[in-house]
């Protein structure tokens, strides 16, 4: 089924995810939600452990089947995502949705020369012939800056530096120009500059071929730079999002404003310039848990929100789920449902 252009390339509702432990279920990733359209960029961020990995792996086919997961919608391209074989899922991923991960010496098979990876996923989906797989690589690499991209095919993954294999696995994922790329912390292992280099490339690439992207990242310079939306996740749950404006023009979630204190504008923040930290620990996601999950560490916490957050509604631009800022003269739009 084909999509509008101005229709959700990728729609999630209601995800939620459950690790079965031997202490209880963890309730890792708990009824989030969001939409993409084509040519958009959406970053998720908030600290270790809020569940930004699972949710990138849940929608590309890749959670363990230890974990369980359910959505009320999980859509893309038309496609029911929750009714997809793994084989269709294969079918899907290489093709026309990829994922960028963290440490590329973990997805580039040591074994395999550059040419033969980037021309793999060609081969199997395009249904191309050898020739043109190989012009379609040398192509890329140029694509992602790599020069001599002829002499790199016959080179082997740790012949290259750490930056010029991130550059092979962004080469490696656009190959079939997918519709939607999920980039998970892409450039972590690299040095500062060479991250704000690489992730700049990869917006470009992305407008270029107006792929729908999920940029996961602690990096608040380049979401300041990059993204169209934010999805600020706290304890497996999007406690706010909206456009970038919005969520640093005025944050309403006191976890985001946490987050902001430090670099609260686009255009003054710099790249590699990480979240800020804030006193405190994640309370434990193991069993059930009421009310809102950041009450512990948030300053302006009251005995309410131990028992209810507001709901997410359905089509809200600015998303926040603080009773507080509800009640702080919000703008429209803004949901007063509660749950436990
Ligand atoms: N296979 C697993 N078994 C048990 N716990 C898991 C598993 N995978 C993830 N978790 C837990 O689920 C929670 C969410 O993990 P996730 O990797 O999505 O976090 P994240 O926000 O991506 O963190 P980071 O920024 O550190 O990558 C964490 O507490 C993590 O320890």
């Amino acid at each position: 089924m084909e999509v509008g252009m101005d229709d959700p390339i990728l729609s999630v509702r209601h995800l939620t995810i459950d690790i079965p432990l031997a202490q209880g279920t963890m309730h890792a990733v708990r009824g989030i939600g969001f939409d993409l359209k084509r040519g958009e960029t959406l970053c998720i961020v908030g600290e270790s452990g809020s569940g930004k990995s699972l949710t990138s792996l849940a929608i590309m086919g890749l959670l363990s089947k230890k974990l369980r997961q359910k959505a009320e919608k999980l859509q893309f391209a038309g496609l029911d995502l929750r009714n997809q074989t793994p084989r269709m899922m294969r079918g899907l991923r290489g093709d026309r949705m990829a994922m960028i991960f963290q440490e590329p010496m973990t997805s580039l098979n040591p074994a395999y020369t550059i040419g033969d990876q980037l021309e793999e996923a060609y081969l199997l989906h395009r249904k191309a012939g050898k020739a043109e797989a190989r012009a379609r690589a040398v192509e890329l690499l140029g694509k992602v800056g790599i020069t001599a991209a002829e002499s790199r095919l016959s080179q082997y993954p740790h012949q290259l530096s750490g930056g010029l294999r991130q550059r092979v696995m962004i080469a490696m994922a656009l190959m079939c120009e997918p519709e939607l790329i999920i980039a998970d912390e892409p450039t972590t292992a690299l040095d500062v500059t060479i991250q704000a280099q690489i992730l700049r490339l990869l917006s470009d690439l992305q407008r270029e071929m107006n792929m729908a992207m999920i940029l996961v990242t602690h990096d608040l310079g380049i979401v300041a730079r990059i993204a169209d939306k934010v999805a600020v996740m706290y304890a497996g749950e999007v406690v706010e999002q909206g456009t970038a404006a919005e969520i640093f023009d005025n944050p309403r979630h006191p976890y985001t404003r946490g987050l902001l204190r430090c670099i609260p504008v686009p255009g003054k923040t710099k790249p590699g310039e990480r979240l800020g930290s804030i006193p405190g620990i994640v309370p434990s996601l193991v069993g059930n848990f009421q009310g809102c999950a950041f009450r512990g560490r948030c300053d302006v916490a009251e005995p309410i929100c131990s028992e209810m957050v507001p709901v997410q509604e359905e089509g809200q631009e600015h998303m926040w789920r603080c009773i507080h800022a509800a009640g702080e003269g919000a703008s429209e739009g803004v949901s007063q449902g509660v749950r436990p």
